[in-house]
């Protein structure tokens, strides 16, 4: 079972009732990696995710010409299908790319529209972006503002439930480095239900912080996300409506000295013949992690590190952290080499097929960071 928590409960409970939300969801990170979060209206009211939902849905059915114009660089902006192989970063890519093309709207803190979180009323770094649709642009920039607000109090969550300082995030993620990616899983044509790939989306973790996934019409019968158990299982989750889906990459689990757990997650594919597999799945998936020179170093706090627990990861920027993922990701894929500037530094790195967390990374490195 994924724990529900009830964020509204943290942002106005008292003293005793914050403190149960902060144990239960401790908990649910240092056993499933997941958990459901309700009671987030306030921050994203059912209207702004179906606007959202809505415009991404006409943006994935417009034609191939008009997708093509928010291609960028098959970084960031448009990723047109076979462009991904997420479970290369995993170390086990598949026969062939995921069938899933996405629209990634960055905000990494690149040179020139830095932009600032905030609880209410947040900067969006893309909202004037020319190559984003217009209609597109309002609906996914309220998205992007109300997920924006949920980070700051996940992470202000994370403050009272790994005993830290109130507050200690705060630095870190008033200027955080985050993405915000609409994905599009089409329908499958008669006879594709069994061929290559078998997968939806491979298996892998993220790579940053809180993963903030908004999904509708995953269950039993129409499987969806599938999240791997401590077991060596792998578990559907049910999306339920006016729920967030919450994971952590892999840079939280470094944070925390592996007191957090990064879960393996995919998304599987329908049943041959089912309904289900004539439809087509949108998922509307938000990346958070601090800004990324970001010291992350294991919380020199009892409950992560202790004479018992001594860190088990040197300290590393957030940056650095995603491309040593990069790295490590690229050595089992087909290579081609690219460059890009990180700081001033030139990298040459291999970079093979493109997935999700290859985008975030890669992201890092093509964008240059203005220092604090
Ligand atoms: O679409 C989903 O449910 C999951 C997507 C995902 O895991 C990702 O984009 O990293
Ligand atoms: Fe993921």
């Amino acid at each position: 079972m994924v724990p529900r928590i009830d964020i509204s409960r943290f942002a106005h409970g008292n003293t005793e009732e914050r403190a149960e939300v902060a144990a239960a969801f401790d908990k649910a990170f240092c056993s499933v990696g997941f958990c459901l979060l309700v009671g987030i209206e306030e921050w994203l009211p059912p209207h702004v995710i179906q606007n959202a939902r809505a415009a991404a849905h006409r943006f994935f059915l417009s034609s191939p010409q008009a997708k093509r114009r928010a291609y960028l660089d098959g970084v960031v902006g448009y990723l047109p299908p076979g462009a991904e192989n997420v479970s290369s970063s995993a170390g086990t890519p598949s026969a062939s790319p995921d069938p899933v093309e996405s629209l990634n709207l960055p905000g990494y803190q690149e040179r020139g529209s830095e932009w600032q979180a905030r609880l209410e009323g947040c900067d969006c770094p893309w909202e004037k972006a020319p190559w984003l649709p217009e209609d597109l642009t309002r609906p996914l920039a309220e998205y992007w503002r109300g997920a924006t607000s949920l980070m700051l109090l996940l992470m202000s969550l994370s403050e009272l439930a790994l005993d830290l300082p109130p507050g200690y995030f705060d630095k870190s993620f008033e200027r955080p480095g985050t993405l915000l990616r609409i994905a599009w899983y089409p329908p499958q044509a008669p006879g594709e239900e069994t061929a290559q790939p078998q997968l939806r989306y491979g298996e892998h973790t993220d790579f940053d912080g809180f993963t903030l996934l908004q999904r509708e019409g995953d269950s039993a019968d129409n499987p969806g996300l599938e999240i791997e158990t401590a077991g060596g299982e792998w578990m559907a989750v049910d999306s339920s409506p006016g729920t967030l889906t919450i994971n952590i990459g892999d840079l939280l689990q470094r944070w925390t000295n592996r007191r957090w757990r990064a879960t393996m997650h995919r998304v599987a594919k329908p049943a041959p013949g089912s309904v289900a597999s004539t439809q087509g799945r949108l998922s509307v998936v938000y990346f958070t992690g601090p800004h990324p020179e970001t010291l992350v170093e294991c919380l020199p706090f009892p409950k992560c590190v202790s004479a018992s627990c001594p860190p088990k990861y040197a300290p590393i920027t957030a940056l650095d952290h995603v491309l040593q993922k990069m790295r490590a990701a690229t050595e089992c894929t087909e290579m081609n080499s690219r460059h890009y500037t990180s700081r001033g530094i030139s990298v040459g790195i291999a970079l093979g097929t493109l997935f999700t967390a290859g985008v975030v990374a890669f992201s890092y490195g093509v964008l240059r960071f203005r220092r604090r």
